[in-house]
């Protein structure tokens, strides 16, 4: 299997590349990146002229419902979603049902995402049993199940004494813990967060406090462990300076944000819209700029989806009643373009770095480049594409976002995993 991908702008932070050039495949791996490069033969050719050729797009944080949910998403419809978006890899998190805190769920998740042949499938085991913050699971066990990360998302981990273990006992796998930073006494019976659209409409609040207080306490228990510290969905002006200022001791912590994070405020909450209902909640302007902040100067590591499908029923309740989550597999590459890129917030290098060089030194998974001789994972955008968000055209079953009807640039044109295409984009959907 030969695949000549020519002409592109191919933009590869881990070898400081930015250039138009073409970019040749053999065998599920990246061969050369060179000039020129000669039409061969059987070779299946790609004229990416006018578009970036990058390393696959890795989302760390995505909930894919399977097993025990899957009228809310599966697997397969999980993958088709993230190679629709552009992402090549995906990390499933364990809240599922069972939950994904023993060998045999983490197993039949990855051997799920393996049969859908789309894209790749890490799974994420728990941290605690059931992930009820209080029994560790058996990390060496889940290791070599295929775990590529413990997190109890979904659930804050509340008792200190339990991550301090985790993370002193990760250390020996050098395995990533991925912190759901709330602290549960501060955000109990919160909605939305909590300020003034919060008084006005009558929900009760998420203070930002609920969510700085957990992000110091575990990045004064990563410092004292030594253990890898990876913050989900950071969403405060607080949260960022935090992470900032714990970089500039030298902590080993790495952070995420969220597009939902970066795009909207709890302005959008207005209308009870149960689809702007997501934890940690949409935050103010000042927040949305800290985050905005933290990614370009590199405070923030990653640009995670924390995409959490939900069926409509389940959604079409009062807001108080409705779960927490969005999809955002399918709109998270526009939303970085449209609302960072674009606006100049972030050079191209650096999306590509916070979409997939990080994920991917971070996570220790395969990609994250295309340097010759890696796994030929690539993402093939094209920036000037302007589509409008319609949620019925979604692979994903969650029809849940809060950006449908939205017009945005920067769409992916291929996603291709090992050499081979798993998505096209249609020219008719557009
Ligand atoms: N983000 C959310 O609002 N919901 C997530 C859980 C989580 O990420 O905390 C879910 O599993 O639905
Ligand atoms: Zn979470
Ligand atoms: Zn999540």
């Amino acid at each position: 299997m030969k695949l000549l991908i020519r002409g592109g702008r191919i933009i590869d932070p881990a070898q400081a590349m930015d250039k138009v050039t073409d970019i040749l495949v053999i065998n599920g791996k990246v061969e050369t990146v060179a000039n020129n490069i000669e039409a061969r033969e059987g070779m299946k050719e790609i004229d990416a002229e006018g578009l970036i050729v990058c390393p696959g797009l890795i989302d760390v944080h995505t909930h894919l419902r399977e097993p025990g949910q899957e009228h809310k998403e599966t697997v397969f419809t999980g993958a088709a979603a993230a190679a629709a978006g552009g992402y090549t890899a995906v990390c499933a998190m364990p809240n599922t049902d069972p939950v994904a805190d023993n060998q045999t769920v983490v197993s039949f998740v990855k051997q799920r995402g393996i049969n859908a042949q789309l894209s790749r499938v890490y799974p994420i085991a728990a941290i605690t049993k059931g992930s009820q913050g209080q029994e560790l699971t058996e990390v060496g066990d889940l290791v070599g199940a295929g775990a590529v990360a413990l997190s109890d998302d979904g659930q804050p981990v509340m008792n200190a004494a339990v991550m301090r273990r985790a993370l002193e006992y990760t250390k020996l796998f050098s395995l990533p813990i991925v912190s759901h930073a709330e602290d549960k006494t501060l955000s109990a019976g919160g909605v939305m967060h909590e300020g003034e659209v919060s008084t006005r409409l009558g929900l009760s609040g998420i203070p930002a406090l609920a969510e700085e207080v957990a992000v110091m306490r575990d990045i004064l228990l990563a410092e004292a462990t030594g253990g890898q510290l990876h913050l989900a969905h950071i969403s405060t002006v607080g949260a960022v300076n935090l992470v900032r200022q714990a970089k500039l001791r030298g902590a080993n912590i790495t952070a995420e944000a969220a597009p939902h994070h970066f795009s909207l405020t709890h302005q959008a909450v207005d209308g009870y819209h149960t689809d702007t209902k997501v934890n940690p909640p949409l935050r103010t302007e000042a927040d949305v700029e800290a985050v905005i902040k933290g990614l370009s100067e590199g405070t923030l590591d990653v640009i995670a989806t924390d995409h959490a499908p939900h069926s409509m029923e389940e959604k079409d309740v009062e807001f108080d009643l409705a779960p927490f989550g969005l999809v955002g597999l399918e709109t998270a590459l526009a939303l970085v373009v449209s609302k960072l890129i674009r606006p100049g917030h972030l050079n191209w290098t650096q999306a590509v770095t916070l979409l997939s060089t990080n994920p991917a030194r971070i996570f220790k998974l395969p990609g994250g480049t295309l340097t010759p001789g890696s796994e030929a994972d690539i993402t093939i955008i094209n920036p000037d594409l302007e589509r409008t968000v319609t949620k019925e055209l979604f692979k994903s079953k969650g029809r849940n976002t809060p950006f449908d009807g939205w017009k945005l640039q920067g769409w992916a044109e291929y996603t291709i995993v090992s050499g081979k295409i798993i998505f096209q984009r249609n020219s008719k959907e557009g």
